[in-house]
């Protein structure tokens, strides 16, 4: 039996462009009724992965399957179909796609994009692929059988993807009215206008904006826009949802009531969602599981929970405030540092560690390997074996002078930055080990933090977790 829900191997190549090569090689498993965060750094290929899946871009390699239908599959014999496709996708206008919201900035853009895939779909008609878009012969194989290495080059084109897409400025149309905007998708799939204008006031009146129907966006507040651009996306019934940074144009405060309320919608959407977001609140809010990507790849997957309390990148560390280390563990001990010098006023319990293995540390604000050596953190949990090492900037005290009865991991530091966070101040610390720290302004002010400043910093063993790396 086909497998329910998204199963897609991306792999997506660009080559040199002059800013040089990249390389999405990303697998995804999304259930029904699940909704991932895709998590990641800028050009990490979050977006190039929804393009992927809305079928803006076509793939190199691998495959997209929803709910058993294979959507975009190169196949051994790629030539000039594949080429014409992408290349009708990527350059120029985005493609207009009224069903799946894509991107586009005036009326114009929309036209010359409509055109432009007009011709990208007579030149594929011409060249084999049917009004389905589905290439390919009995010969080459059924739908959705891979036949291993002879496999048959299918190809779904975006309209007839059951996809919705809600792109972080809301795409929609600005001649459109807020109900003509939602109605398009369903008369686009052939519904008429009468009955595609029900459902549209339907869904605005589900998304709350039942008032608003003859409102054009610029009438619209940005939450109540981005609300629309919810409602078209869903009024289409779409098998798979595809939302790229939702909330990111929203203030503060619109952005805490627009959250609660896409939770609501994406609990109710029975099929499988996808949320690119940069920030870690909506991620842990929004979605079920989390995979963070990093140059193209998936470095890390879980729930909320699993990647924010281990995780296993400096840019996931930062994301969720943490300082991170990787090294080699020996019982309570961990070794950290990049060669075998012990330096001087590091932590506590470490000798000089010849035989320390050499170890990357990975830190909040990117800190590298300490060229003064190695340092050896105690933590209250044994563990052997290489090791990631995470403490917040907030268990880090720091002090003028060494204190006295010193906690078992202290060591001197040179303050590197100061900068403000939140109600505090996070203090950028330098030396054997790099970390930051959380102290009160108060506090600040006693310890003189500036640039430049040597204190002394402590941890205690019991706010150090650590884990195999
Ligand atoms: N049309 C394009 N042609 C060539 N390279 C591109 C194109 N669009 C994006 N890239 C490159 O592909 C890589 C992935 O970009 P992508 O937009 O997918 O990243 P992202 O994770 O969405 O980043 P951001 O968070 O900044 O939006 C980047 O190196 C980017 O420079």
């Amino acid at each position: 039996m086909a497998e329910r829900g998204l199963d897609a191997h991306l792999v997506v190549e660009r080559g040199a462009t002059g800013t040089g090569s990249f390389r999405l090689d990303l697998r995804l498993h999304v259930a029904p009724g699940e909704t991932v965060a895709l998590l990641g750094p800028n050009g990490a290929g979050k977006t190039t992965a929804l393009r992927a899946l809305a079928g803006l871009e076509a793939l190199s390699g691998g495959q997209i399957a929803l709910n058993g239908e294979i959507l975009d599959r190169p196949g051994t014999r790629v030539g000039r179909t594949r080429a014409a496709r992408s290349e009708s996708h990527i350059d120029g206008p985005p493609v207009n796609n009224p069903d799946t919201g894509v991107r586009q900035s005036s009326p114009d853009a929309f036209e010359q994009g409509a055109l432009k895939h007009d011709e990208a779909k007579r030149r594929s008609n011409r060249e084999g692929i049917g009004s389905s878009g589905i290439r390919g012969s009995s010969r080459e194989g059924a739908p959705g059988q891979g036949t291993g290495d002879a496999r048959s080059d299918r190809w779904v084109p975006p309209e007839a993807r059951r996809i919705g897409v809600v792109f972080q400025d809301y795409l929609l149309f600005p001649h459109l009215t807020a109900i003509d905007n939602v109605a398009f998708g369903p008369r686009r799939r052939g519904q008429g206008r009468a009955e595609s204008r029900a459902l549209a006031a339907e869904w605005l009146d589900r998304v709350g904006l039942a008032e608003f129907g003859k409102r054009r966006p610029k009438q619209l507040s940005g939450g109540q826009a981005q609300r629309v651009a919810l409602a078209r996306a869903l009024a289409t019934d779409p098998a798979l949802l595809l939302l790229d940074e939702p909330l990111a144009a929203l203030d503060a405060r619109t952005r805490l009531d627009t959250r609660a309320e896409l939770h609501r919608h994406l609990a109710g959407h029975s099929g499988p969602a996808i949320v690119v977001t940069h920030d870690p609140v909506d991620a842990l809010m929004l979605a079920d599981r989390l995979v963070v990507i990093e140059n193209g790849r998936a470095v890390q997957e879980g729930d909320a929970e699993s990647v924010t309390a281990r995780p296993r990148t400096d840019y996931i560390a930062r994301l969720v405030g943490l300082n991170l280390y990787r090294g080699k563990a020996e019982g309570h001990q961990i070794v950290v540092g990049s060669s075998t010098r012990t330096a001087s006023g590091s932590a506590t319990g470490s000798g000089s560690r010849s035989d320390a293995a050499s170890a990357e540390p990975v830190g909040e604000g990117g800190a590298a390997a300490s060229p003064e050596g190695p340092v050896v953190l105690v933590a209250s949990d044994p563990l052997e074996g290489p090791a990631f090492a995470a403490f917040p900037p907030s268990a880090v005290a720091l002090y003028p002078e060494r204190p006295d009865g010193s906690p078992r991991n202290t060591w001197r530091a040179t303050v590197s930055g100061v900068h403000r966070h939140g109600d505090n101040l996070r203090v950028q610390l330098d030396g054997p080990l790099k970390a930051a720290a959380d102290v009160t302004p108060a506090a600040a002010a006693h310890l003189r933090l500036e640039p430049g400043r040597e204190v002394w910093a402590t941890v205690k063993a019991s706010e150090i977790r650590t884990y195999p790396a």
